[in-house]
């Protein structure tokens, strides 16, 4: 007979199962990393060990991560951190001046003048004054207080922070948090994990990934019947979908979240990523404080930002910040009580962020090669946004919008009611069964776009434009001749 421990559980057996974890946990879906990229991994590994393929590489245009696809770091940024690093360094000729001042000021800055000491919990003081003065430089001078900037490891910890401090309740008055669809999937995993209810919008895809209020209300109207909606997220410019949303359109739904009570999430990381004529980011900040005062005393909001994204492309250094707009005070204390928890985020990301916020002046020596490597870089995106619209379109069976900003695109795919039915059979969502087989035959690694949400019998996937112009030419041109054979093969 088996001996049970005091706790009724029997000896030997293990306390942690997956019947016994967390399920909310279990819930969790990520599919930016999910198992096409583990297959992809694998298949990498095969190679090396010599096993013959159709292909000689992977090639992973499944995550917005720029460094990881050949992006060069912004020299300056790196001339700093390396001084910031190994203040020895300061010594050495080969390094500018103006990088110099900048590592001294963030050294200065720091606890026992080092990287490696752990800094306020929200973040350290005088890069917290640059993060409001950028703001403010950046909405045309709507002023923007320190206290109420918090830096985070990446946008993501600030994302999930503020979902926490939203989230409570129980039953139907358990909190629900409005996400697009097609969304970013931290969103629908944060929500998972905390067991808050999902309220899904849906983007337009026919008018360029739009987002209209009737939609909105839509959504908000039938959630209302079973839990309580509390919380709006909007991720502009998009992921995965592309879209620059419009000033008009920013302003409409400040006015949804004014009428319906809502905290507004304004995930903006992709900031600087817009390459379309005729499209301009506008920060929700801005139009909210140029709304008038009804508006920006009255809508609570929290921004966030990051220096993952954008011409740096930084996403190691887990770099980010959130501005909160009218949040209680005694709220926002205990907001810095949950973030000092975690100590502070990772010092070398808060010195980067400085950089991102601040960077050399005119005047300063860094100045020209740092303007040529930004202009450089986003204008590389916006030659290889245009490329990917245009030759995704001139294949029959796959639709794409134009890559108005971010970094992706996701082109939606005809797929024939036989490969439906084959991805079935292996029980496998179809646009999942295509992205596999495209991985396994031309070593192309895509994220399904089941992974982001899509209207119900659509069927997409999401690419990143992030691979160097060449390398992006080769990738569309497989795609193309993937989908031409894949849909011969399956009609
Ligand atoms: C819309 C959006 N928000 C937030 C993030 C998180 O970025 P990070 O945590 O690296 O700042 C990403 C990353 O891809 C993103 O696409």
């Amino acid at each position: 007979m088996s001996r049970e421990a005091t706790n009724g559980v029997p000896c030997g057996a293990r306390v942690l199962t997956l019947d016994t974890m967390n399920p909310n946990v279990r819930r969790v879906e990520y599919a930016v990393r999910g198992p096409i990229v583990q297959r992809a991994v694998q298949i990498e590994k095969e190679l090396r060990e010599g096993v013959k393929k159709p292909f000689t590489e992977v090639i992973k245009a499944n995550i917005g991560d720029a460094h990881a696809m050949g992006q060069r770091p912004i020299t300056f940024f790196r001339q700093v951190l390396a001084l910031c690093s190994y203040p020895e360094l300061l010594e050495d000729n080969k390094f500018p001046e103006d990088a110099k001042k900048r590592a001294r000021r963030i050294l200065d800055a720091c606890g026992g003048h080092s990287l490696g000491a752990y800094s306020a919990s929200q973040g350290i003081e005088c890069i917290r004054q640059d993060v409001a003065r950028y703001i403010e430089r950046r909405d045309g001078g709507i002023s923007s207080n320190p206290d109420n900037i918090y830096l985070s490891t990446g946008a993501s910890d600030a994302i999930v922070t503020i979902l926490k401090m939203l989230v409570c309740g129980e039953g139907r008055d358990r909190t629900g948090v409005m996400i697009s669809i097609p969304q970013y999937p931290l969103y629908s995993a944060a929500l998972a994990d905390l067991g808050a209810v999902q309220i899904s919008y849906y983007l337009e895809e026919e008018s360029c990934w739009s987002l209209n209020v009737t939609e909105l209300r839509r959504a908000l109207n039938e959630a209302k019947q079973h839990c309580k909606p509390r919380v709006l997220c909007i991720i502009n410019p998009g992921n995965p979908t592309g879209q620059v949303q419009s000033r008009q359109c920013i302003e409409d739904v400040i006015r949804f979240a004014k009428e319906e009570h809502l905290f507004l999430m304004a995930d903006e990381v992709y900031q600087d990523n817009v390459y379309a004529d005729g499209c301009k980011f506008h920060s929700f900040k801005k139009v909210l404080f140029e709304m008038g005062p009804e508006f920006s005393s009255k809508v609570e909001m929290a921004s966030f930002h990051s220096t993952s994204k954008c011409y740096m492309g930084e996403c190691g250094f887990r770099g980010g910040y959130m501005e909160v707009i009218n949040m209680d005070p005694q709220v926002k204390a205990q907001l810095t009580k949950l973030v000092s928890v975690r100590l502070c985020p990772p010092v070398p990301g808060q010195a980067l962020l400085d950089l991102v916020v601040n960077p050399p002046q005119p005047d300063e020596p860094s100045y020209s090669t740092f303007m040529k490597e930004r202009k450089a870089v986003l204008a590389d995106l916006a030659e290889k946004a245009r490329l990917t619209e245009e030759i995704f379109n001139t294949v029959p069976g796959i639709t794409c919008n134009p890559v108005q900003g971010a970094m992706y695109t996701f082109p939606r795919i005809a797929l024939p009611q036989k490969a439906i039915d084959k991805a079935k059979e292996q029980g496998l969502v179809p646009d999942m069964f295509y992205c596999m087989r495209l991985l396994e035959e031309e070593g192309i690694c895509l994220v399904p776009g089941s992974g982001f949400g899509q209207k119900e019998g659509t069927f997409h996937f999401r690419m990143t434009i992030l691979p160097p112009t060449e390398k992006l030419k080769v990738v569309l041109q497989k795609i193309r001749d993937f989908h031409l054979k894949f849909t011969q093969e399956f009609s």
